[in-house]
């Protein structure tokens, strides 16, 4: 387990002196991907940083599995940061080494004998799908080929926690997408925590289980992905949300119908609701006509949901009427607007 209590950081001094974390206070769970997001200068990069204190907060404590980092001593630190691996945008690879040698690296600074190293470098050459790539030199690679060597570099150790700061940022779509599965499967085979930043929401919905929202060096909105992702409540959260679900657009209303009658509302449906034809059976009994003015299924993670936006086109009591009705089959409803 990851705790980060009361951490802060100021960078330089006097008059130039910039306040880069607030007030920090986290708990990243065993096992879990946990997703940090925020705009660029938001503070991400610093706060990933000071878990494997690369950055030392200006106060606060980094806790790991119960052992305050900000206390070690340097030969301490560096043992302990042997259990926390990490990835970065621009994939740091040393470009006069190969792929194998690469990978090889942190197992040869840990004091592995040749054949020890040989035999976990094809292991991990492996497990990133990589076979075949070992003597390559890592201007031959693509970025997404970059990063899996990141990865399996990173985990060479075999870490207790892997850090990804902004590991996708670089990449196409389609890369981003290969990458994130790989992490997936790795947090679910290893047993590893993942902590990553990002700034796209994307990044989030695929595959983290928790999300904080960090802007201006503050942690403004945290928790489950579905429960953040379904209903943000901060301004920069929603701004997020609309990454991926794109703005409401009301200029779909009809403008000539009758004012007064037209309600709107957002059904927000999750887990196995998604494959039940709830809203045809529900609205079917109660004679309002409606219109889809947005709509996304999709998956947060591995579970399904889904977000309507209905009008209702009817008077009050009947609208009032049928938003009773499809609470009463289970489904969330929100009253957006009457009229
Ligand atoms: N070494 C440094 N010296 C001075 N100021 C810094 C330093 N590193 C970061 N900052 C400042 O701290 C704030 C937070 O920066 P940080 O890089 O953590 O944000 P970020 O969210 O990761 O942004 P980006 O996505 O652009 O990397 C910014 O105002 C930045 O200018």
């Amino acid at each position: 387990m990851i705790q980060l209590k009361g951490i802060q950081k100021q960078y330089g001094t006097g008059a130039a002196q910039v306040t880069a974390l607030k007030h920090i206070d986290l708990t990243v769970n065993k096992g879990e991907i946990f997703g940090i997001i925020g705009h660029s200068g938001a503070g991400k990069s610093t706060l990933i940083r000071t878990i494997n204190l690369l950055e030392r907060p200006s106060a606060g404590q980094v806790l790991i599995d119960g052992v305050d980092m900000t206390a070690l001593g340097t030969g301490r630190l560096q043992e302990e940061r042997r259990t926390i691996g990490m990835i970065f945008q621009h994939f740091n690879l040393l470009t006069s080494d190969t792929v194998a040698e690469n990978i090889a690296f942190p197992l040869r600074l840990a004091g592995q004998s040749k054949a020890q190293v040989a035999a976990r470098v094809q292991e991990l050459i492996g497990l990133v799908g990589l076979d075949g790539h070992g003597d390559k030199y890592p201007s031959q690679l693509s970025g997404g080929q970059k990063q899996r060597v990141g990865i399996a570099r990173a985990l060479a150790t075999n870490p207790k926690v892997l850090l990804c700061d902004e590991a996708t940022s670089a990449l196409d779509p389609q890369t981003t997408q290969s990458i994130l599965s790989l992490l997936l499967s790795i947090n679910k085979e290893l047993q590893i925590t993942i902590v990553l930043i990002t700034h796209e929401m994307q990044v989030i919905r695929s595959i983290c289980d928790r999300v904080a929202v960090i802007d201006g060096g503050e942690i403004v909105e945290a928790g489950p992905v579905t429960d953040v992702f379904l209903k943000p409540q901060h301004p920069t959260t929603q701004e997020f949300v609309a990454q991926v679900e794109g703005n409401l657009n009301e200029s779909l209303t009809v403008k000539n119908y009758a004012a007064g009658e037209r309600t709107m509302i957002r059904i927000t449906y999750i887990g196995e609701q998604t494959y039940e034809p709830v809203l045809f059976e529900t609205m079917s009994g109660c004679n309002v006509p409606f219109v889809i003015l947005q709509g996304t299924v999709s998956r947060l993670k591995e579970t399904p949901y889904g977000q309507l936006v209905l009008e209702l086109r009817g008077a009050e009591p009947e609208a009032i009427r049928a938003v009773e009705l499809l609470r009463s089959r289970g489904l969330d409803v929100e009253v957006l607007r009457h009229g």
